[in-house]
């Protein structure tokens, strides 16, 4: 697992991103009933946005730009990264899952904390965590190799599991696109899979994600014949995601390697995903392999 080294000055910074997190998350719940409506306006990956994205990138970019030690403001909803002075860069989903908003499913927001400018790959990564918006609302904070699940309910935030680890047996799977749209590889994969597993898929990555690590098993959003890259991105989705299942002592993947190796080069580049226990993440890239 490939990251840097995080040193006193980053831990207190770390500390204070992830507790402003934990306070504002009941904020940004509050702030879903009223804005489950698309706004007119699409995100840098072109993709429509919804009131409530914007909102909650609004109130992140607010609370956690405002923090010493914070230099950089980045967002999926943000074509460039906003400048707040010296520091390292938060790199955030502010609503991951939106879709899930009408149907009243499950959500979150997802944070990646680097050391350095966009782009940045999984070598610069200090931490990252998700805010699960479910029944309760927790947050799972990775930091120096353990990955650490708290309850928020009240904006405080109460560990509820320390040093998270996937289930030595998998029990589930779950994968995004469609069928006809999957390579013949990802679609091998899926028929050997679907014998064994119970489908878990559900729309928002990290609820998603959540359910591997509490059953064990594997979150794919795959590569398209429509779209080579998937369609979850680097820096926002995929580093972060991949640091939290490699500290539970899983594995993550593009299709050929761990995504905290991915070669990172624009701030909204798309990666394939493959996120789980290692033996189903070694038994899909051997069916990608000649992809
Ligand atoms: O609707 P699809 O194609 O299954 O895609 C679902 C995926 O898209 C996402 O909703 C994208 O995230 P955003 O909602 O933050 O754009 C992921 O949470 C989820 O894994
Ligand atoms: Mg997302
Ligand atoms: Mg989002």
């Amino acid at each position: 697992m490939s990251s840097p080294t995080t040193d006193s000055d980053h831990e207190a910074v770390l500390d204070d991103i992830f507790e402003t997190l934990a306070e504002l998350a009941p904020e940004i719940r509050a702030s879903l009933p009223g804005r489950r409506t698309k706004s007119t306006e699409t995100n840098p990956s072109g993709e429509t946005q919804m009131e409530a994205d914007a909102y909650a990138d609004e109130l992140l970019e607010e609370a956690l730009g405002a923090i010493d030690g914070v230099g950089f403001y980045a967002s999926e909803e943000q074509a460039e990264p906003l400048d707040h002075g010296e520091g390292v860069t938060v790199a955030l989903d502010p609503l991951d899952g939106s879709s899930n908003l009408k149907p009243n499913s499950p959500m979150g927001t997802i944070i990646a904390v680097y050391e350095g400018e966009l782009p940045a790959g999984g070598d610069e990564l200090l931490a990252s965590g998700f805010v699960l918006f479910g029944p309760i609302m927790t947050m799972s904070v990775a930091r120096n190799g353990t990955l650490t699940e708290y309850m928020v309910e009240n904006g405080e935030s109460e560990v509820i599991t320390e040093s998270v680890q996937l289930p030595e047996e998998p029990t589930v799977y779950g994968m995004g696109g469609r069928a006809p749209d999957w390579t013949p590889g990802f679609s091998a994969f899926i028929d050997e899979v679907e014998d064994e597993y119970k489908l878990r898929y559900g729309g928002s990555m990290v609820a998603d994600v959540n359910q591997v690590l509490t059953y064990g098993g594997i979150f794919s959003y795959p590569a398209l014949q429509s779209s080579p890259n998937g369609k979850l991105r680097l820096e926002f989705e995929g580093i972060p995601m991949a640091y939290i299942i490699e500290c539970a002592g899983g594995a993550s993947s593009d299709g050929t390697q761990s995504i905290l190796d991915v070669e990172a080069t624009e701030v909204h580049q798309r990666v394939p995903v493959h996120l789980g226990n290692e033996q189903l993440i070694d038994r899909v890239e051997a069916h990608l392999v000649d992809e």
